[in-house]
């Protein structure tokens, strides 16, 4: 008899890794959930899980920050997920040395630790903010790096340290970089979340900052599921690679508010707000995936089109149980 195995995940109790300790138990797996211990509440999105779910999954509670509790995490791991991240874009341009501990310092440690433990393989999170706008579309992993505000830059210096410990230790590290995940449970600071709450709040005039930028939004159990594929592929395939996960479609911020109006039944109208806007030449302005390498490698293709994706989102967000979850401090920004 095998032993199930053990897959240890930074950022668990967060939007994506709380979606991918679900698919891990659905595909097998035991999880140990590293959840940052704050003072509104010790495990985030994880606290909601099924209890079947929860019976397979270890909660842990450190802060990638911390050498200590991440080799705690690592231990006998046979897959670590590196999730753990700030990820506001926004709260980067004001406070740029959170994101080089947390992005920086916090995936050196993840290193660190697999390599002293010779864990078998690590999964890297990376993200298409590290293209900046794109040169051509869609983006290849062989697009330019363009870091255009600090939270891309400290995402493209944890790709390079990961980059680094498998070129000069054998690490097996593969990195996986994620187009704009949307879904149920992500920050009411993401403009999917903002637009449907407005909405459910009863506005027809929906406020946001610039409404030209284009993105390839994919959702969030598509995107849980490119992690597994990466996670259990087999090595030659993936180790020392990077591998763009999106669904290749585009569309602006101004076109997603009606489509999202039209999937709640509600015309709608926008206007732009201009504190809104990120600083000059900092917004990317247009991201379009190309996942090729990763459907080549892994078999991995989206599963659900923009408007699945829009309306499990709108029935998410219209439970008041789930917005009460945000009230009472459960959040990740
Ligand atoms: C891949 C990437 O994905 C996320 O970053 P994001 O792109 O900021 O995500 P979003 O879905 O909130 O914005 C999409 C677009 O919408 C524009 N936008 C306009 N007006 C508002 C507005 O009022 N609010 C927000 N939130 N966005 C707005 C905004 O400027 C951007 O062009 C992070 O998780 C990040 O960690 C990450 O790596």
């Amino acid at each position: 008899m095998t032993a199930t195995p053990l897959a240890a995940v930074t950022g668990a109790e967060g939007f994506i890794g709380s979606h991918l300790t679900e698919a891990l138990v659905a595909s097998g797996h035991r999880v140990r959930a590293m959840a940052q211990y704050n003072s509104f509440s010790s495990y985030g999105w994880l606290e909601t899980l099924s209890p079947d779910v929860l019976d397979q999954v270890e909660i842990v509670l450190g802060d990638v920050r911390d050498p200590g509790s991440v080799r705690g995490l690592v231990e006998g791991a046979d897959c670590v997920y590196h999730l753990a991240a700030l990820i506001a874009i926004p709260y980067s341009y004001q406070a740029p040395h959170s994101y080089v501990d947390t992005n920086v310092t916090g995936t050196l440690n993840v290193l660190e630790a697999v390599r002293a433990q010779g864990t078998p393989r690590l999964v890297h999170t990376s993200t298409s903010e590290t293209y900046g706008t794109a040169r051509t579309v869609p983006i290849t992993e062989d697009h330019p790096i363009h870091t255009q505000s600090p939270y891309a830059a400290s995402k493209a210096g944890g790709d390079r340290l990961a980059d680094s410990y498998h070129a000069s230790f054998d690490t097996p590290v593969v990195t996986l970089r994620p187009f704009n995940t949307y879904g149920p449970r992500q920050s009411m600071r993401a403009v999917i979340p903002t637009v449907i709450g407005q909405v459910a709040a009863g506005e027809r005039t929906i406020t946001l900052g610039d409404l030209r930028p284009t993105r390839d939004f994919t959702f969030v159990k598509d995107t849980a599921q490119a992690f597994l594929a990466v996670g259990r592929a087999p090595a030659e395939r993936v180790v020392g690679r990077t591998f763009n996960a999106g669904t290749g479609g585009e569309i602006s911020v101004g076109d997603l508010v009606a489509l999202i109006g039209k999937v709640m039944d509600t015309a709608l109208d926008v206007r732009e707000d201009e504190r809104r806007l990120r600083p000059a030449n900092s917004e990317v302005m247009r991201l379009v995936a190309d996942a090729t390498r990763l459907r080549e490698a892994t078999g991995w293709a989206p599963a659900h089109d923009l408007v699945q994706g829009l309306a499990h989102t709108v029935d998410f967000f219209r439970d008041p149980a789930n917005l009460a979850r945000y009230k009472t401090g459960i959040y990740n920004i």
